[in-house]
Formats: structure tokens, sequence, C-alpha cells
């Protein structure tokens, strides 16, 4: 489980951290955004800054040996200390550096987009994508802390804080009916984000401490993942990428349309989750040549077996159902049913 601290003097609380803790040297991971909107918030002293390429398609092997250049150039050594202030790309692949340079170095995660907030930053999954397979490198390993400070959403973009807030929805519809319930009615402009990051991360939190290393209940929070998944590697080497959240909100529709397939859900339900999700988000229309496409990417699902590809599907709002084989068939039907919303 992660060692959460919200604060609201997110540079006070980092040099308490800093000056507590016994290090060689520190390095500070920012990509173009966060070294322009969000360094300027710290007043950290004495480190080496790595700034990587911003976005999802340099979250790569590449980048990965361009972070381990840099700690080697900087002579780290094995007590040296990582901040990755970021979003989820810096979270996932600076933790992941961190975790396997000179076999590992500690590392703390400032999340600064929402998703990273409620969701990237917490519970030790890291790692790179690979071969246009999402996280398909990568170990599990706990930050020393997580440090979450709702003034960095104040410079995120819009069409961010919609990303993240598809993970905040997925969390409500595997855990919490009556959070729905209140969700589904707010208006988002008007949305407590502190209460909303809070929440999600006592969620996550909760079910990551049950299942830490994802052999059962974890599964839940990819729920929406193995068709979101390979939505989002479809697109991203193309002129329309669609960020995570985006592709795991299409992916939910696509699954929540399966559940109902299986009479897990009713149709009413199925359109209480479509209606929000497309109130939220602009939909894609996928070409019907992509669907095989899309239904290899799964193939590579971490959850799969060896023969079958499979999802997390709904019994209801606020329950998950995981290791549930999925067919080709009830997949293209779903896409389908998306294509048509
Ligand atoms: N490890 C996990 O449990 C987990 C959970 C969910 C998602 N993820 C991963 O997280 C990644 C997505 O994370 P993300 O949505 O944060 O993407 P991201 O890290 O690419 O950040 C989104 C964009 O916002 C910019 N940005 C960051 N903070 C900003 C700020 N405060 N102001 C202005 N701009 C800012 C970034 O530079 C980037 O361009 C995906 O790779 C996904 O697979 C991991
Ligand atoms: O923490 C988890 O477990 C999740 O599944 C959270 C997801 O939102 C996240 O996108 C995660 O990186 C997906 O994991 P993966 O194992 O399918 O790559
Ligand atoms: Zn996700």
């Amino acid at each position: 489980m992660s060692n959460v601290i919200f604060s609201t003097q997110i540079s006070k609380e980092l040099n308490r951290i800093l000056d507590s803790t016994k290090y060689s040297k520190l390095a500070v991971i920012v990509d173009e955004n966060t070294l322009k909107h969000c360094l300027p918030l710290l007043d950290t002293k004495d480190y080496k800054l790595i700034e990587i390429n911003a976005g999802e398609k340099y979250k790569t092997l590449d980048t990965c040996t361009f972070i381990w250049q840099k700690l080697t150039e900087y002579s780290f050594d094995r007590h040296g200390l990582v901040i990755n202030l970021g979003g989820g790309v810096i979270g996932d692949m600076g933790g992941f550096c961190a975790s396997t340079y000179k076999r590992g170095i500690r590392f703390i995660n400032i999340p600064t987009t929402l998703l990273a907030q409620v969701d990237a930053s917490v519970g030790g999954k890291l790692g790179v994508d690979f071969n246009g397979f999402k996280n398909h490198i990568g170990l599990f390993a706990e930050p020393e802390a997580v440090l979450i400070d709702a003034i960095f959403l104040r410079t995120l973009p819009e069409n961010e804080l919609k990303s993240g807030y598809a993970e905040v929805i997925k969390h409500h519809l595997i855990r919490d009916f009556n959070g729905w319930n209140t969700l589904s009615q707010s208006e988002f402009n008007s949305l407590d984000w502190l209460e909303i990051i809070k929440h999600s991360v006592k969620i996550k939190n909760q079910i990551v401490s049950e299942d830490p290393r994802e052999s059962g209940l974890r599964k839940i929070l990819n729920f929406g993942h193995t068709v979101g998944h390979a939505i989002e590697s479809h697109f991203l080497n193309t002129d329309e990428p669609l960020l995570h959240g985006e592709a795991i909100a299409l992916g939910m529709i696509c699954e929540s349309h399966i559940s109902f397939q299986r009479n897990m859900i009713s149709k009413d339900v199925l359109n209480e989750i479509t209606h929000h999700i497309s109130n939220h988000y602009k939909l894609r229309v996928i070409k019907e040549e992509a669907f095989e496409i899309l239904w290899n990417l799964m193939g590579q699902d971490k959850k799969n077996n060896t023969s079958n590809v499979l999802a997390v599907l709904l019994n209801s709002i606020g329950e998950a159902t995981f290791d549930c084989t999925i067919s080709k068939k009830e997949t293209f039907e779903a896409l389908n049913f998306l294509n048509h919303v």
C-alpha cells in the first residue's frame, strides 16, 4: 500500500521529507510541461534535473536508456534518490528506472495530473510500453512516499483533467454504488477535486493492500483496460492519439456492453454508464477493419491466461468481477455498439 501524503504546502512537505531522509544525491525527473508549470512550485536545492519529452509515445525503453545514462553520468550510487515530478508517464517510467538502476534506488512520486493523483502514483505498478503493447515491461515497487497537492491541477489542460476523470469513474463503477449516484449527477465543473482524489486513493489503496501483486482482486482496477489499452495502443502512433483515460472511457463502454449481453447488468445500467461517458468524452468511431488489430492487441493483455482473453466485467454498479473470458464475437459486438452510441 502506498504511503500517500496530502498537502497544501507541497514545497514545505517535500523539504521536510528530504531533511529527514539520508541520500547521496537527488534527481528530479520532469518533462517540458512539468518543468515549466510544476518545478517552480518547489524550492528544492541541490538536485540534478533530468528532462524527458512529454507524452505516452516517449514511455519507452529508449527514454529509460536516457534516464539511466543521466543517473550514471551524474554518478548516482545506490543511496541516490529520485523524485518523479509529473503525470503517470513520468511516475511509471521514472519509478521503473529508479527501481532497476543498480538493482534499485529509492524514489518519491509527486503526481501533477489528476490521473496520476487518483491512480497512477499509487499501488506500485511501474513500467514502459514495448512493441506497441501497454506497460509490457515493468515491475512492482513502492515509492518512499507519494505527495499530492491539488494546486498542480490549476495548469492542467481540460482534456488531461477529463482523462484522469475516467479513472475516477472506474473506481466508482467497480467499488462505490452510492458514490456513483452522486458523481453521475454532479456538474463536472463544480466537482471538488481534492475530495475526489482522496476518495479514489482510498478505494485504490484498499484494493491494492488486499492484493498488491494482482493475483486476484486487484484485477478489478483494470476494468475498461482490456479493450481500452488496445484502443490506446492502436491510436498511439496515428494523427489522432487518445489519452489513456479517453481510451479507458471507451473500454468501459465496451466492457459494460459485454456485461449487459451476459445479463449481468440491465439495459438501464448500461445506458446510464454510456450516457455519463458520452457526455464527457468525444466518442471515436473505430473502423471495422481495425477490430481484428484490437483483438490481437488484447491477446497480449497481462491478465490473460494462455488461451483466453480475460477481462473485468460488472455485476452491478459498484461491483466488478475478474477473470471473465471474453470472446472475439462479443468484443466485436461491443466495439460495434460503441460505434453507434
Ligand atoms: N501505474 C499505474 O497504476 C497507472 C494507473 C493509471 C495510468 N497509468 C499510466 O499513466 C499514464 C498516463 O498518465 P497521465 O495521464 O498523467 O499522462 P502524462 O504523464 O503524459 O501527463 C499528461 C500531460 O500533462 C502534462 N502535465 C503534467 N502535469 C501538468 C501540470 N500540472 N500542468 C500542465 N501540464 C501538466 C504532461 O507533460 C503531459 O503532457 C499512462 O501511461 C498510463 O498507462 C499508470
Ligand atoms: O493499479 C492497477 O492495478 C491498475 O490496473 C490501474 C490502471 O488504471 C492502470 O492503467 C495500470 O497501469 C494498468 O495496468 P496493466 O497491468 O494493465 O498495465
Ligand atoms: Zn488506467
